[in-house]
């Protein structure tokens, strides 16, 4: 295991140098992987295993669209597509892929087939960090761990057929073999990461739900929304706002954050920008850093996973959140966002 510094501090990585495919697909040669679930993570996880070389199953309820779209993807009824109950009694390893309120609700079925000396692995610490909540406790003598990719399932897809990986974090619960360490990072390799970083179920949780409600999804579209309100009620027109808002950030700026620091980015932008920028950072860290204290506590007083139980367990789910994401999709602000997007070049015909 690699020691790398990040900013001063030591944390173990998994590179794909130090485990190679090769060594994953020899881990997992008498496995069966189950992927349980096929929504956003399973296919993403599923068909990256199944390219890797790596013996993949789905087990996913038949008559319904993910169960067409496995079939679409390539996995075959009765040989690598089941019900979710045969799958999990073929399956020796058990990707538990349902949202994490369906879960629960499945977990008396998942537990009936969790046999010594299987595993059972996660993307999110959820399940087991709330098993007050979830009701989710594994028996002794399989092992438990975790892979969670950081970020959609479509990105790890899309980045595995591109040749890179988005990267994941891993954590054991339980080691019950002796081997959940390789097994779990065979998986981590198989399943596309680009490298694997340390964590434990309760601190990946606590981050994970902090960051998604935060800047990468909650946070981000709330600053939006505030910025492109004030433009808009001085008298900027729809474009021009959405245009120094997002369109901006997402195409110019963002691109040369993610490839060099924020520092760089600054520094190819004006010394008026930076002068501005460097002035009203702080302005908004300090202004925005009792919410997040906030949230980590919601966070960790289980409050937000009990709000995401209690509405993802509903049967209209679905349906309630479509409906408040068509609210974001035909606000102004995203009806213009739909407009500026297609005047891009490249979705010009
Ligand atoms: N979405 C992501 O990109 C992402 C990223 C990292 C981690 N995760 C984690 O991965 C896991 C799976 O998340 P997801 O977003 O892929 O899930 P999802 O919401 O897309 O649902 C997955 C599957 O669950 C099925 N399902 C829902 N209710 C069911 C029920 N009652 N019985 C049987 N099947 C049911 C759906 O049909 C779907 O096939 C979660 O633990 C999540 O936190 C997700
Ligand atoms: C993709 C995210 C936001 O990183 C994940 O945590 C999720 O829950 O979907
Ligand atoms: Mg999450
Ligand atoms: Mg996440």
């Amino acid at each position: 295991m690699a020691k790398l510094n990040f900013g001063g501090v030591e944390e173990n990585v998994v590179t794909r140098e130090e485990f190679p495919l090769a060594k994953a697909q020899e881990v997992l040669k008498n496995e069966t992987v189950a992927v349980i679930g096929y929504g956003v993570q399973g296919p993403g996880q599923a068909l990256n295993q199944k390219d890797n070389g790596i013996n993949v199953i789905v087990g996913q309820r038949k008559n319904s669209k993910t169960w067409d779209k496995a079939i679409a993807d390539g996995f075959v009824p009765g040989e690598t597509l089941f019900e979710i109950e045969e799958a999990l009694q073929r399956g020796t390893i058990i990707c538990y892929l349902l949202s994490d309120a369906a879960q629960i609700a499945l977990w008396p079925t998942v537990q009936k087939h969790l046999t010594p000396g299987k595993a059972l692995y996660f993307s999110h610490g959820f399940g087991i960090t709330f098993n007050e909540q979830t009701g989710i406790v594994p028996p002794k003598d399989v092992d438990v761990f975790l892979v969670a990719p950081k970020g959609s399932g479509t990105s790890l897809r899309r980045m595995f057929l591109q040749g890179r990986g988005l990267n994941s974090s891993y954590a054991i619960f339980q080691d019950a073999t002796g081997k959940a360490k390789e097994r779990v990072i065979a998986l981590g390799i198989a399943v596309g990461s680009g490298y694997l970083f340390e964590t434990d179920f309760r601190k990946e949780v606590y981050s994970d739900l902090t960051g998604e409600r935060g800047t990468l999804m909650g946070a981000i579209q709330g600053i939006f929304a505030a910025q492109y309100q004030v433009l808009r009620d001085k008298g900027h027109t729809p474009s021009e706002a959405f245009n120094e808002t997002v369109e901006e950030l997402t195409q110019s700026l963002m691109p040369l954050v993610a490839e060099n620091g924020m520092d760089w980015m600054y520094a190819n932008c004006s010394t008026t920008a930076q002068r501005g920028a460097l002035d009203w950072w702080k302005k908004f860290r300090d202004a925005t850093a009792p919410v997040f204290k906030d949230l980590y506590e919601s966070v960790a007083t289980g409050k937000e996973s009990q709000r995401s139980i209690d509405s993802n367990s509903q049967t209209d789910y679905r349906e309630k959140l479509d409906a408040e994401l068509k609210e974001l999709r035909e606000s102004e602000m995203w009806q213009a966002g739909k407009t500026v997007r297609s005047l891009r070049p490249e979705n010009q015909k």
